[in-house]
C-alpha cells in the first residue's frame, strides 16, 4: 500500500478521552430463525466518530435499532456510560437518531422543528429561544429560521434534522445513511459540515453508510460488516492499508489481486541489538507468461502471518492502483509483469491506466502525473512493464483464512 495516507488521515480526530461510552457485548439478533447479527462486540469511546460500513443487508440498521432501543437483542448486552440498557425504552435512552428521511414536521417552521424536543421536556421558553438560536448558528441556518421545511433544499432540511437531533445534547447520535438522499456535491459538503459539528459538539456519532469513500473520509474508526459479523474494526488507514481479509480488501478502495507462490519463509528473529525483526517471505507472482524475471517479495508487513506460511503455499498479493509503477519493457532496473496499456485516463493529478497483462489479467494503475518523468511517456496499446513500489504490497491468505498449497489446489482438495 502507499505510504501516503488517504484523505481520511487529515480529517480524523482522535477522540477526546479513552473512556468507553458504548459497550456492545455478545449481541445477537434473530429474525424468522435467521441470525442477522452474530456475536457483536464493540467498545466506542466518548467523542468518537465510528462508522458501520458494509453491503446492503449485512445488519447495519438492525444494530443501530438495537442501540436506539427500537428492537431488543436475542442475546448480549448494551452498556451506555456503564448503564445496562436492557428494558429501557427508546425515549428514555440518552440517544437520538437521524434517519435518511428527515421526517421534519411540515406545518412547523425551522426554528419550531429544532425547538420541538426541548418543548416536550418543558424547558423554559427563554432558554429554548437561546439554544435554538445557537443551534441554528451552528448549522448555518439562522437566516432561514422562519421558513417551512418544504421551502428548503435537501441539504438544508438534513441540517434541520441534525440540529433537532442534537439540541438536547444526547450522549450518542445514531445516523442511518443521513446523506444518501443528497446529490454528490451536496453530499461532500455535508460530510465535512457533519464532521465539524461532531467535533464542536463533542457528541459520539455512530454513522451507517455503504459508501466506502464517505466512511474513509469521515470516521475515526470504521467497523466493516458482512453477514451480521465484524470483519475488521480499525482506523481508516488501517482498514485501507492493512485489510484483515479479502472481503475488506475488495470492499474498500480499488484492488489488484495476484496469486503468488511462497518461495521462502523467514520467521521473525532477534537482530544484533536484540530487537525482534518482522518475519518475511519470498514469493513468486503466479503470472507465468506475464513475468519478466522473478518477481519476489522480500518484506512482508504482517509478521504473525509469516510463521503460518510454508514454501509452496499460494497467497494473495494485494496491490492498490497507486502502489503500481509502469516502466518501459526494455528497462532492466526493475523486474515486473509484462502487458499493454488498453486504457489511459488523465485525471489532472493522476494518470490512471488499465493494463492487460500477457496472460489476460486486467489491472489498474494510478500514478501521479509528472510531465518531466519519462516513465509516463507510453501510448495506448503500447507494451509496458508493471512493477510495484517495494514494501507497499500487502499479503493475505485465502478468504476462509486457510492457505492452500499449489499441489492441494491441483488435487481439488
Ligand atoms: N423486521 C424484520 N423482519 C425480518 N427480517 C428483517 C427485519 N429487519 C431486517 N431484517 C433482515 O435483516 C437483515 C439485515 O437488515 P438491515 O436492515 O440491518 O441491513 P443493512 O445492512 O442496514 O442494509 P441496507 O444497507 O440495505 O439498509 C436483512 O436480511 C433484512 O432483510
Amino acid at each position: 500500500m502507499t505510504n501516503s495516507p488517504p484523505t481520511a488521515h487529515r480529517n480524523s480526530v482522535a477522540p477526546d478521552d479513552d473512556k468507553v461510552l458504548l459497550q456492545l457485548t455478545g449481541l445477537k439478533k434473530t429474525y424468522d430463525q435467521t441470525e442477522v447479527l452474530k456475536d457483536i462486540n464493540l467498545d466506542i469511546k466518548h467523542g468518537e466518530f465510528l462508522t458501520l460500513l458494509g453491503p446492503s443487508g449485512c445488519g447495519k440498521t438492525t444494530l443501530l435499532r438495537l442501540i436506539a432501543g427500537f428492537e431488543q437483542p436475542n442475546a448480549g448486552a448494551i452498556y451506555l456510560d456503564g448503564v445496562q440498557m436492557a428494558g429501557l425504552p427508546a425515549d428514555k435512552r440518552p440517544v437520538n437518531t437521524v434517519f435518511q428521511q428527515y421526517a421534519l414536521f411540515p406545518h412547523m417552521t425551522v426554528a419550531q422543528n429544532v425547538a420541538y424536543g426541548l418543548k416536550l421536556k418543558k424547558v423554559p421558553k427563554d432558554e429554548i429561544n437561546t439554544r435554538v438560536r445557537e443551534m441554528l448558528a451552528m448549522v448555518q441556518l439562522e437566516h432561514l429560521a422562519n421558513r417551512k421545511p418544504q421551502d428548503l433544499s435537501g441539504g438544508q432540511q438534513q441540517r434541520v434534522a441534525i440540529a433537532r437531533a442534537v439540541i438536547n445534547r444526547p450522549k450518542l447520535l445514531l445516523l442511518d445513511e443521513p446523506l444518501s438522499a443528497l446529490d454528490h456535491k451536496l453530499r461532500l459538503q455535508m460530510q465535512s459540515e457533519l464532521k465539524r459539528l461532531q467535533r464542536e459538539l463533542g457528541i459520539t456519532f455512530v454513522f451507517v453508510t455503504h459508501d466506502q469513500e464517505e466512511a474513509l473520509s469521515m470516521s475515526d474508526r470504521i467497523a466493516v460488516m458482512k453477514d451480521g459479523t465484524f470483519q475488521q474494526i480499525g482506523t481508516p488507514i488501517e482498514i485501507y492499508e492493512t485489510p484483515a481479509n479479502l472481503f475488506t480488501a475488495k470492499f474498500i478502495g480499488e484492488t489488484n489481486l495476484f496469486k503468488a507462490e511462497v518461495q521462502g519463509v523467514y520467521p521473525e528473529q532477534p537482530d544484533r541489538d536484540g530487537n525482534v525483526t518482522n518475519g518475511r517471505i519470498e514469493v513468486e507472482v503466479c503470472e507465468a507468461q506475464a513475468q519478466d524475471g522473478p518477481t519476489t517479495l522480500r518484506n512482508l508487513r504482517r509478521p504473525n502471518f509469516a510463521n503460518d506460511v510454508q514454501v509452496g503455499d499460494i497467497v494473495n498479493l494485494l496491490l492498490r492502483p497507486e502502489d503500481l509503477r509502469i516502466y518501459d519493457p526494455k528497462d532492466t532496473a526493475h523486474s515486473g509483469l509484462l502487458g499493454r496499456v488498453i486504457e489511459s485516463n488523465y485525471k489532472g493529478s493522476t494518470l490512471d491506466s488499465i493494463i492487460e497483462l500477457a496472460n489476460g489479467h486486467v489491472i489498474k494503475a494510478s500514478e501521479f502525473f509528472d510531465e518531466d518523468d519519462p516513465s509516463f511517456d507510453y501510448k495506448l496499446y503500447e507494451a509496458v512493464k508493471v512493477a510495484w513500489v517495494d514494501g507497499w504490497e500487502w499479503v493475505l491468505p485465502e478468504e476462509d483464512g486457510a492457505i492452500k498449497s499449489k499441489t492441494a489446489q491441483k488435487d481439488g482438495s
